[in-house]
């Protein structure tokens, strides 16, 4: 049974999305993603649950960028949960009396309209998760009056919902991920996506227009790209790339070893089969035939055999 880490405590969004990825697994609560990915560092826990990317908010930036300093851990599936609020507090509590709010900053932000219309005048302060924030409301002696956090964990810390669905928009859903110590990859199933941290070598005019060049012209799609700060300065940055397609197809082999050839670094951060399952459509001249083929008349040529 392998032991993974995720943001904790019980009732997190987190913790729900390790339940469907992994239902067998043993779970080992870590107080942020920083640590939960740190215990597989230490070798603590096998692999990590983590949340990458909001369809609101955007991108998690820790994640992000602890995937792509430290020791090299690799994605081998995501997975997309749906992400819905309730505003929880003691049982006797009244929203009109509510004056001081806990919960995850990126739970603030994706209730934000329900904040700004129903707790105008609440201080709302950040938590380090939405669970964390409904286990310390439980608590008697708590400064805070309510927690926005899952239904699910004010039922685990014996709260009271005052209002469901309270994040802006219905349909909103958080994408997580798996990380694992570098290892074998996930086999390809048609349906997979690969993420990829790219370091330019020096700024100068057209370095993006490059990298993306490496991805155009062999037909890969790109699903996501992020440029986060190394730290080096204003104006410095690296990219994080997700695109369709597995590394063991021969288009996506090829560009991201384009990439190798012309970028300072390329951190693979693995393959692995797509939430949504959708299958890209290969353009005409970049399936691994037509790569195969190609291959097979240079070798013709350079061999005088034309
Ligand atoms: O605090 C939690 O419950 C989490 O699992 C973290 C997290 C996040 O980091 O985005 C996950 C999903 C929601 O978007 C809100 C918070």
């Amino acid at each position: 049974m392998p032991k993974l880490a995720y943001l904790g405590p019980e009732g997190t969004f987190t913790e729900e999305a390790l339940r469907v990825l992994a239902p067998d697994a043993e779970r080992l609560p870590s107080s942020n993603v920083t640590a939960a990915l740190e215990a597989v560092r230490r070798g603590d826990a096998d692999g990590a649950v983590v949340p990458l990317e909001n369809s609101l908010e955007g991108a998690i930036t820790t994640t992000l960028d602890e995937l792509a300093w430290g020791e090299p851990l690799i994605v081998t599936a995501e997975l997309l949960l749906p992400v819905d609020f309730s505003l929880l507090a003691r049982p006797g509590t009244e929203v009109g009396h509510i004056k001081r709010v806990f919960t995850h900053p990126a739970a603030i932000t994706q209730c934000r309209n329900f904040i700004a219309r129903e707790l105008p005048d609440a201080v709302v302060v950040a938590a380090p998760s939405t669970a964390a924030a409904a286990q310390e409301v439980s608590l008697p002696g708590s400064p805070y009056d309510a927690a926005i956090a899952a239904r699910i964990a004010g039922e685990h810390y014996g709260l009271v919902e005052l209002a469901t669905g309270i994040g802006d928009r219905a349909d909103t859903v958080t994408r997580f991920v798996r990380v694992s110590p570098p290892g074998p990859l996930p086999a390809p199933t048609g349906a997979d996506r690969t993420s990829l941290v790219v370091f330019l070598t020096d700024d100068h005019p057209g370095a993006l227009l490059e990298m993306l060049t490496e991805f155009s012209v062999r037909g890969v799609n790109l699903t996501r790209i992020e440029s986060r700060p190394t730290g080096d300065g204003i104006g410095r940055y690296f990219f994080h790339f997700d695109l369709e397609g597995h590394v063991a197809d021969a288009r996506v082999g090829e560009a991201i070893s384009g990439l190798h050839r012309i970028c300072a670094d390329v951190r693979f951060l693995g393959s692995y089969p797509r939430a949504d399952g959708l299958a890209p459509q290969a353009k005409r001249g970049t399936t691994d035939v037509d790569f195969a083929e190609a291959a097979g008349w240079l070798t013709r040529i350079r061999t005088g055999r034309v």
